[in-house]
């Protein structure tokens, strides 16, 4: 009998310790087969029935350093330019935005400046109407000083004879009538009935109005750029730069710092020397795309000949209208320059279809007769003003708050 029972004992045993080592080993082959399985791509994964990985598709705004991927452009290149994906936008953060001063309280503000640094025109005045007898000498000087703000020999001329005239048909001796009276012939020269709204009026509905900016460098072409956006913005616009002055590495930076404390996206080539043309064509496809009501482009203006500039203008124009039409062209000129001014502006105004001008720096200049002489030349009115270096210090032209600025009323 103890020989049955212990049997029974060997076999139990036996069945205990194989059932403990197929258990043991199949655990081993299984932590084995786990170390030497490959990651599995986010996609893999989902196919073999693991969880739904979030795979991003774009790039939806911002990266951290708060540029984001432009948007595939539509295959369109064109004249031979670098593919456009070189552009980048820079979308600007969203918070703390400045508001910008609205465009109608700006002059009053600005005429104050006007007058402090323009009062050549009010100084001759009252010399005139100073001495006891005003004779030849006493005019000749007049008009010597108008020739001196810039007002040009022409006008200058045409003022003196107005005024003399007036003076003496009317028998004027009061020093206030006679202001009266120059500022009213300063006006006429200036033409109040000239249209100087900018053309923000676009070729076809859904199109962006397109405005570029030209002019030789150092004139405050960046500068208009940002402080027009700022204007446009005040008047509840939505816009969009294209910082299309290449040459200047530093100018794309500038651009974009103006846009970002107004809120708005500056399309920029972070490639030195990029294609100007390339920069502004993908400026305006976003603009499109993105539907904007306005896109300024700021150009460079370093070049030494006519024929460079032409070329270079000329292909910026001709590359942005594949998309859409350019509705105002604005020279800007940097009034402190004088003649030499006037000398550029004749130059720029043969290369491109000007339709307006913007007088730069007019608060650190005795001459804003200028603006007489450049309207008379180009035949293109002064649309906008830049009278210091505040991020507001840009207005709309108001000719009548331009004279009584100049004369110091
Ligand atoms: N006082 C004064 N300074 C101005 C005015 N407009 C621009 N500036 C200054 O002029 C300088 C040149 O301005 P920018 O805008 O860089 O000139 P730019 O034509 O773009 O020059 P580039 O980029 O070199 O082609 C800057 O220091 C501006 O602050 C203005 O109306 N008044």
């Amino acid at each position: 009998m103890w020989i049955f029972w212990t049997v029974i004992a060997i076999v139990g045993l036996a069945l205990v310790i194989g059932g403990a080592v197929v258990y043991l080993d199949g655990r081993k082959q299984r932590e084995l087969e786990r170390a030497q399985k490959p990651e599995l791509e986010p996609g893999q994964e989902a196919a073999q029935g693991g969880p739904q990985p979030v795979v991003p598709t774009e790039v939806e705004g911002p990266t951290p350093d708060g540029v984001a991927v432009a948007p595939e452009p539509e295959v369109d290149v064109v004249d031979g330019l670098a593919p456009v994906e070189e552009s980048v936008a820079v979308v600007p953060e969203t918070t703390e935005l400045d508001r910008p001063e609205a465009p109608l309280s700006r002059w009053s503000r600005l005429r104050r400046r006007l007058a402090s640094s323009n009062n050549a025109l009010a100084r001759a005045l009252s010399d005139l109407l100073a001495v006891d007898k005003i004779d030849a000498d006493v005019w000749d000087d007049f008009e010597t000083t108008l020739i001196t703000s810039d007002l040009g020999v022409g006008p200058a001329t045409e003022l003196t004879d107005a005024l003399r005239k007036r003076l003496a048909v009317d028998g004027i001796a009061d020093p206030a009538k006679a202001k009266e009276v120059l500022h009213e012939e300063l006006l006429k020269l200036v033409d109040p009935t000239l249209d100087r709204s900018l053309n923000l009026t676009p070729a076809k509905d859904g199109d962006p109005a397109v405005v570029l900016v030209v002019g030789v460098n150092g004139t405050g072409k960046t500068t208009t750029v940002g402080k027009l956006a700022r204007v446009l913005v005040a008047e509840e616009k939505s816009v969009l730069l294209g910082a299309a002055d290449t040459f200047r590495a530093a100018a794309a930076e500038q651009l974009a710092t103006w846009g970002e404390r107004v809120g708005v996206e500056t399309v920029r080539s972070d490639i030195d020397g990029a294609d100007p043309a390339s920069v502004a064509f993908d400026a305006v496809a976003k603009g499109v795309e993105d539907g904007v009501d306005v896109v300024i482009v700021d150009t460079a203006g370093r070049l030494h000949t006519k024929t460079g500039l032409m070329d270079e203008l000329g292909k910026v124009k001709r590359v942005i209208e594949k998309k859409a039409p350019v509705t105002e062209v604005l020279l800007v000129l940097d009034a402190t320059t004088g003649q030499n001014g006037m000398t550029q502006a004749r130059i720029f105004a043969e290369v491109v279809d000007v339709t307006g001008i913007v007088l730069t720096k007019l608060d650190g200049s005795a001459k804003g007769g200028i603006v007489v002489q450049v309207q008379r030349e180009l035949g293109v009115p002064v649309k906008l003003v830049g009278l210091g270096e505040g991020v507001d210090d840009l207005a709309p032209f108001d000719a009548d708050g331009f004279v009584a600025g100049i004369l110091g009323e």
